[in-house]
């Protein structure tokens, strides 16, 4: 069942918490949490109830100006509420200094906000610095968080911002998020200033972060596809912060709870399944692959006799450099190192939106398909996303049905044991 705005938005549904024994986050709870700006007419944030389960990954979305950062600030107390109590952990947030709190409470924003004069690790390392931790300790954990985040610490930890990417700038932002630990993760459009193929691997990495770590982490966005793929929960609000639902994203694809949500949801809503279906869902296919050093011409008759007509090149680690036709290989003896040239990827935890993006720029008609540490797992293509939607769209009308079979049901017993009506004539 879905909660609308009439009703407190404690969470629907009985979905336990990401892998409950790894979770190291801690619960917040806002009890009629409430924010008026001086000299505003109407309250930025009214009376907002709002349970957030240990552990969870809940987006904020709704239309610009309806209070979505501002009910994210106030869980820092960033901004002051004006009325009613936040719990993180139990705990009333009034009762802990707010340095203290803000040290406990990762925050991460758009563009990752770092100080350019700091180095990267300086950046990361500035909470721990903070919280005194001695400086090899501190080392350490800068080392161990650019390596969660994807970049090399021995190439990037002595860069300043300015010699980092956009999407290198936003992985540091996250590191330094996550330095001191902290059981929540305050996020404010954190992938929003990255261009689309740059977020898509940043919002997997963030999903793989959270699978080792358990954090609670409330995000706000002004995607929806974002929210559907990120979020265990999304609550969509309306101006003055009004709850409209809270709930799954396949609840609220499934069951918009009014037409607020309807239309904020937007149309193609079975388009949207596709951001609810990860790649690990599909059937990935397995051409032909080959490694750096291999014999070239060994490699074109392994692919002729499979009936591809490309080859994947792979490193010692199993990662894919390449993805070659067989008439360039042709041509090689030895199958050659590609440089730096990056094959374009996704991971197996994207989304079917995602890899149907990276299909659509990549000549194979398809995408290779990475697992842990960029691994190759096989490949995707437009065919095996086409029978698994068939399927899919198969079994929830399927599913529908059934509800309506069993409602017809519920409804003809209602009538069956209905008291007759009284002063009925018989
Ligand atoms: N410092 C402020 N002083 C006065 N009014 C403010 C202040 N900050 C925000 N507001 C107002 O409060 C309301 C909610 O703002 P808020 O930034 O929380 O919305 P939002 O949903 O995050 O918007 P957006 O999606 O555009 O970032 C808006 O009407 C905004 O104009």
């Amino acid at each position: 069942m879905s909660d609308t705005a009439t009703s407190v938005s404690t969470p629907a549904g009985t979905t336990q918490p990401t892998g409950s024994s790894g979770v190291t986050g801690v619960d917040i709870e806002l009890i009629g949490v409430t924010k008026k700006y001086p000299g505003q007419k109407r309250a930025a944030v009214e009376p907002l109830d709002l349970h957030i389960p240990a552990g969870e990954i809940v987006i904020f979305v709704g239309p610009s100006g309806c209070g979505k950062t501002t009910s994210l600030k106030m869980i820092n107390r960033l901004i002051e509420p004006t009325g009613g109590q936040i719990l993180i952990g139990g705990r009333d947030a009034r009762s802990v200094d707010e340095n203290e709190l803000r040290r406990q409470i990762g925050y991460v924003i758009q563009g990752g906000s770092l100080f350019p004069h700091l180095t990267v690790a300086d950046n990361i390392g500035l909470v721990p610095r903070l919280l005194r931790w001695k400086k090899p300790r501190i080392a350490e954990r800068v080392d161990e968080l650019l390596e969660l985040v994807g970049l090399d610490p021995q190439r990037y930890r002595d860069r300043f911002p300015r010699e980092l990417s956009g999407g290198q700038q936003q992985r540091v932002g996250v590191a330094r998020g996550l330095a001191a630990d902290p059981p929540v993760i305050l996020m404010d459009e954190p992938f929003g200033a990255v261009d689309p193929i740059t977020r898509q691997r940043l919002q997997d990495e963030l999903l793989s972060i959270q699978e080792e770590l358990g954090k609670t982490i409330v995000c706000v966005t002004h995607d929806i596809d974002e929210a559907i793929k990120l979020g265990d929960r999304i609550l969509i609000l309306a101006e003055g912060a009004q709850v409209q639902q809270y709930d799954t994203p396949e609840a609220i694809l499934a069951a918009p709870a009014n037409d607020f949500v309807a239309d904020f949801v937007g149309a193609g809503s079975s388009l949207k399944q596709l951001s609810l279906s990860r790649v690990s869902d599909v059937e990935l296919s397995k051409p032909t692959v080959a490694s750096v050093g291999d014999s070239a011409p060994d490699a074109v008759g392994r692919a002729t006799a499979a009936g591809d007509d490309a080859v994947i090149i792979l490193d010692r680690r199993r990662r894919p450099r390449a993805w070659v036709w067989l008439r360039e290989l042709r041509q090689q003896q030895q199958i050659a190192d590609p440089g730096d040239d990056r094959v374009l990827t996704v991971d197996r935890r994207a989304t079917l939106n995602d890899a149907l993006d990276t299909m659509l720029t990549d000549s194979h008609a398809g995408a290779i398909v990475t697992g842990r540490r960029d691994e190759y797992l096989g490949v995707i293509d437009f065919q095996s996303v086409t029978e698994y939607m068939v399927a899919s769209t198969a079994q929830v009308q399927a599913d529908q049905d059934h509800q309506g079979q069993d409602q017809h049901d519920l409804d003809q017993q209602e009538v069956d044991h209905a008291p007759p009506a009284t002063g009925a004539l018989s």
